[in-house]
């Protein structure tokens, strides 16, 4: 199908009527109607101009919306969204703030009607809602993940959306080992390392095989990894937690570990490339896309930077990589095995320990060829950020 708005690339000459139409087909309720009278005396569009008034009526491609757009990343992608001229709509199942040019839809993405109605008119929708990865909830992953991304893909088609662009995650390839400039092609996990990751495999597989240009719906999967910034609810606050509990005092294993950390604005700036790419003749159509601040980094020398930051001690003593796995799946299991009895929550997951003690760091060459992708922070800048960001958690405050 041609770009259907005059703000995207010129119209292929030999774009037929007939694709024109089924285009237009796409929207729904009264503009359907009006779209559909429309058609009838439109001419074959061959310049610009003729392209432009033929496809008034379509929603504006400067009109979106956010779907977990009250979020840590959401919030940052609505506001740079704003700053690009674009009108947003936020769906999300609380609202945590208000801006002005964000219309605010409270619901839940499992439901097809209330995402209709946010979706009316939009025609490039971002989908980066999930449950924190921090739950063991299955059921919730399930629901909301697969069967909520599901019903996003539905809505999106019945509502005429255009383009939808899904914040996946890096960690739909990792199983707990090393992974060194790890590239698309890899394999999804066959063994994922919890709910949140065998979901997001699920959802970002369905959000990859609904990309159609002969219906008119293209989709592009972001996988970022490892978020920071200002206002980030889990990286910043579960680190200066456990340090003020007396428990920031070790290195898992060597400590020569390298992993990709992603300052939220480099995030944001790929998510935006990737829409502003996504047109049919794209090579992005379809595809998955690591994002990170292409600048591996030791896990423990990032936690370093951040504790120091904001005053309290770096971790100093080593302890050895198996012991400590060893240690948290006992623990897992126990908590497992004593629910019934008592809820505890251990610090140590076996999932957090991987992600602290093996290399995880990937390649966005793709990023880099395909969109032009380039960070646009780099990774000394966005820790000064983030720790000017939080005041109320430096030591003694
Ligand atoms: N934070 C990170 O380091 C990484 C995050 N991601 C992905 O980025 C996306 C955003 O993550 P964050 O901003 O960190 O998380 P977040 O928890 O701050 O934001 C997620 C938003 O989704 C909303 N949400 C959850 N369930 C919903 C439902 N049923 N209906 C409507 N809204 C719902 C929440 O209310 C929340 O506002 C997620 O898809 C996550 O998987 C991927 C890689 C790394
Ligand atoms: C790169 C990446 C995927 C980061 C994800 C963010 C979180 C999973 C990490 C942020 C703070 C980390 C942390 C630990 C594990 C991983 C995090 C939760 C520990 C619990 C690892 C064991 C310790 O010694 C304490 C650490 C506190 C901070």
């Amino acid at each position: 199908m041609p770009p259907l708005h005059p703000n995207s690339s010129p119209p292929n000459e030999s774009a037929s009527r007939a694709q024109l139409i089924q285009g237009l087909l796409f929207v729904r309720g009264s503009i359907h109607t009006v779209a559909k009278q429309k058609t009838v005396c439109l001419p074959t569009p061959t310049t610009h101009l003729q392209f432009a008034m033929a496809t008034r009526i379509r929603p504006s491609s400067k009109r979106c919306a956010v779907i977990g757009g009250s979020g840590f990343l959401g919030r940052h992608l609505v506001e740079k969204l704003l700053d690009k001229g674009y009108t947003v709509s936020v769906f999300d199942i609380r609202q945590s703030y208000e801006l002005p040019g964000v219309t605010f839809h409270q619901g839940d993405l499992c439901d097809k009607q209330a995402l209709l109605t946010a979706l009316q008119d939009v025609s490039l929708v971002f989908h980066c809602a999930s449950p924190a990865p921090a739950s063991d909830d299955k059921a919730l992953f399930q629901r909301v993940n697969i069967q909520g991304t599901q019903t996003v893909l539905q809505a999106c088609t019945e509502a005429g959306v255009q383009k939808v662009v899904l914040t996946s995650s890096a960690s739909v390839v990792f199983e707990g080992t090393d992974i060194k400039d790890g590239r698309e092609d890899l394999p999804y996990a066959k063994k994922p390392i919890d709910y949140y990751t065998e979901t997001k495999i699920e959802q970002e597989k369905l959000v990859l095989k609904a990309c159609d240009k002969e219906k008119g719906l293209l989709t592009v999967a972001i996988r970022p990894h490892g978020i920071f910034g200002p206002r980030d609810p889990q990286l910043v606050p579960i680190l200066v937690d456990t340090a003020r509990r007396g428990k920031m005092k070790f290195i898992i294993g060597d400590g020569s570990n390298l992993v990709d950390f992603t300052f939220v604005d480099n995030v944001v700036h790929g998510h935006i490339l990737a829409a502003e790419s996504l047109r049919p003749e794209s090579p992005i159509c379809g595809k998955a896309y690591h994002i990170t601040n292409d600048e591996p980094v030791r896990f423990w020398d990032f936690m370093a930077d951040i504790l120091v930051g904001l005053g309290y001690a770096a971790p100093r003593y080593h302890l050895p990589y198996t012991l400590v796995y060893g240690l948290a799946l006992l623990l897992w299991l126990l908590s497992l095995l004593l629910r019934p009895l008592v809820a505890f929550k251990p610090t140590f997951t076996p999932m957090r320990v991987a992600l602290a003690g093996t290399h995880h760091f990937y390649s966005c060459s793709r990023a880099k060829q395909d969109m032009g992708y380039k960070p646009v922070i780099s990774l000394k800048d966005g820790i000064r950020r983030t720790v000017e960001s939080y005041p109320h958690l430096r030591h003694g405050a």
